[in-house]
């Protein structure tokens, strides 16, 4: 497994330079917390990876080249994404969201029938995203942090190998934070991790690895410590470094 790789990657909106030249390096088994200040080209960068903004460059997935390809294609070659808002459909339940990102249902009447049992797989992400109990649920009706959980349990379900989240654990409570790192370091074994995060108590504990961008560009990489002690993400963040 090679994870991700980005190379000279430069989104433009009319005229307006939104990722300006950026490479990056994830490699697989990796949890990467790309940071950065409003505005800095975090999501674009993930826009751009997924298909869904137009990119110059090269952006590859264990070796297969992503940029120029349909958003379903790049889907299919295991690249998963979430929202920051949750999008599952709220009036199904747990299970049948499941089933459809499996692509078990073909339509609303097999939606009806009843279960002749859970398909290993399903099973699986069931349990990994901590879901099992409310399986029969409504996704409604879920908790914020369950819909998290359920989206990821969708993108694994499909079989994406590469998980971007964008800001996972906004509007979570402090339980379902400690849930949700748990269940990031758990993906890691036999995924690759990608999350945008603001939280900077939620990156101290569980990112392994972090970029810093800042208009359009990789500011700063390297441990938490690293990037945390580095003059030029002090600048970004608090106008100056920090004094000795
Ligand atoms: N579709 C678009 N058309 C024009 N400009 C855009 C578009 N999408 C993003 N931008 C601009 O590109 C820049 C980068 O936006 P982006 O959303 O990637 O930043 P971000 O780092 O994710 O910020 P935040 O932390 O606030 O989500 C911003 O100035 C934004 O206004």
């Amino acid at each position: 497994m090679s994870g991700l790789s980005v190379r000279d990657l430069r989104v433009v909106f009319d005229g307006f330079v939104a990722v300006g030249g950026v490479d990056l390096d994830v490699p697989a088994g990796d949890v990467r917390f790309i940071i950065g200040p409003n505005g800095a080209g975090k999501t674009t960068l993930i826009d751009a990876v997924t298909g869904l903004a137009k990119a110059t460059g090269s952006v590859t997935f264990e070796g297969q080249e992503l940029l120029g390809r349909k958003v379903h294609k790049i889907a299919r070659l295991g690249v998963g994404r979430t929202f920051q808002t949750a999008t599952v459909f709220e009036e199904l339940t747990v299970l049948q969201n499941l089933d459809i990102a499996a692509g078990w249902a073909r339509g609303p009447l097999t939606l009806l029938r009843t279960r002749k049992g859970v398909p290993p797989e399903v099973e699986k992400a069931l349990e990994t995203v901590r879901l099992t109990g409310v399986r029969d649920k409504p996704a409604g009706t879920l908790a914020h942090g369950q819909k998290q959980w359920l989206e990821i349990g969708m993108l694994l379900v499909q079989n994406a190998q590469l998980f971007l989240l964008d800001e996972p654990v906004a509007g979570m409570s402090h339980d379902e934070r400690d849930a949700t790192g748990e269940l990031l370091g758990q993906l890691s074994k036999d995924h690759t991790v990608v999350v945008i995060e603001h939280d900077m108590d939620f990156l101290r504990r569980f990112a392994r690895t972090v970029t810093v961008m800042h208009a359009g560009k990789i500011l700063s990489e390297g441990t938490v410590a690293q990037v945390q002690a580095d003059p030029k993400v002090q600048e970004v963040y608090l106008g100056h470094p920090v004094e000795a």
